[in-house]
């Protein structure tokens, strides 16, 4: 992958994803958002004052349309157009329950600065997300369909524009919240830390979605912030977004969830 060279002169970046199983019904047969929770989430948003780089899920408002077009097998024009206009949707939505707490947030498609190789990024220009982060603004990302050298198109996950974003950033914190507690082992404990020594042991407890979803669900999330946390050195938690509390929380420094790490 190619990564441009503009970092922000603004240290200790936060990089946050908002699952998209977190504020939207994910066993929702179209796009279905869970407005509380979301009013919730962005207040909790609002308590933290340092730069912050948001990523959010497509939850039902993408993965639906993906499915019922089969784009995570290819190019389907109609399917393409209308999965694009969806997953903007919850974008907008986003985007201005974010601004009504004053977040200074700005919509930003990965469509737009993006080109992927067989359903990998190949390049990604952040420059401008640098450049909002020296000026106190807010760059809100989300899980997209992105075109694709070899397929076509293909469904760029929030799970894998987040860790190039943070890398490319050299971003200091990294979290996930999603609507688990963390990684789960099959007694449904949090799993504290998973590392690349660790995670062959564990995979095993590791699975996709319980609701729609193209991208992997939770072992997709952890193998690409374990990839992160291998080639940076970028720590990772994930952690349940829907406990209130979790996302200023971890805004404001703690550990919560499972730690992803090099060691
Ligand atoms: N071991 C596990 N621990 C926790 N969750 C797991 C585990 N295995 C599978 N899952 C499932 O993975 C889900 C989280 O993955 P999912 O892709 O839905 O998250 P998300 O990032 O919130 O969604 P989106 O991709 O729409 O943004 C959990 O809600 C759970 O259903
Ligand atoms: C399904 C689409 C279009 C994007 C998926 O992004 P994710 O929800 O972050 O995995």
């Amino acid at each position: 992958m190619t990564q441009t060279s503009k970092k922000s002169t603004v240290d200790g970046i936060t990089v946050l994803k908002i699952g998209g199983s977190a504020v939207t019904d994910k066993n929702a047969t179209a796009g279905l958002a869970k407005e509380d929770e979301m009013r919730r989430i962005f207040k909790e948003i609002a308590s933290f004052s340092g730069p912050l780089v948001i990523v959010h899920g497509a939850g039902s408002y993408g993965h639906t349309h993906a499915k019922e077009y089969g784009l995570d097998k290819g190019f389907h024009k109609e399917g393409f157009l209308i999965t694009h206009d969806s997953v903007r949707l919850l974008n907008e939505m986003i985007v201005k329950g974010l601004r009504n707490e004053n977040i200074p947030a700005v919509p930003l498609q990965p469509l737009a600065f993006s080109v992927c190789e067989d359903g990998r990024i190949k390049s990604m220009f952040v420059d401008q997300i640098a450049l909002m982060l020296d000026h106190g603004l807010v760059p809100v990302l989300h899980g997209d369909v992105c075109m694709d050298t070899v397929r076509g198109s293909c469904i760029l996950s929030g799970d894998q524009s987040l860790p190039y974003v943070a890398a490319a950033l050299s971003a200091k914190r990294v979290g996930l919240g999603s609507a688990a507690d963390g990684v789960l082992d099959s007694d449904g404990k949090v799993i504290s830390t998973i590392t690349p020594k660790t995670f062959d042991s564990v995979k095993k407890h590791i699975g996709g979605s319980a609701g729609t979803d193209v991208t992997g669900g939770m072992l997709g999330k952890v193998s690409e912030i374990l990839e992160l946390a291998e080639k940076t050195g970028i720590e990772s938690c994930i952690f349940n977004a829907n406990t209130p509390g979790n996302v200023a929380d971890y805004l404001n420094g703690k550990t919560i969830g499972t730690r992803i790490s090099r060691d």
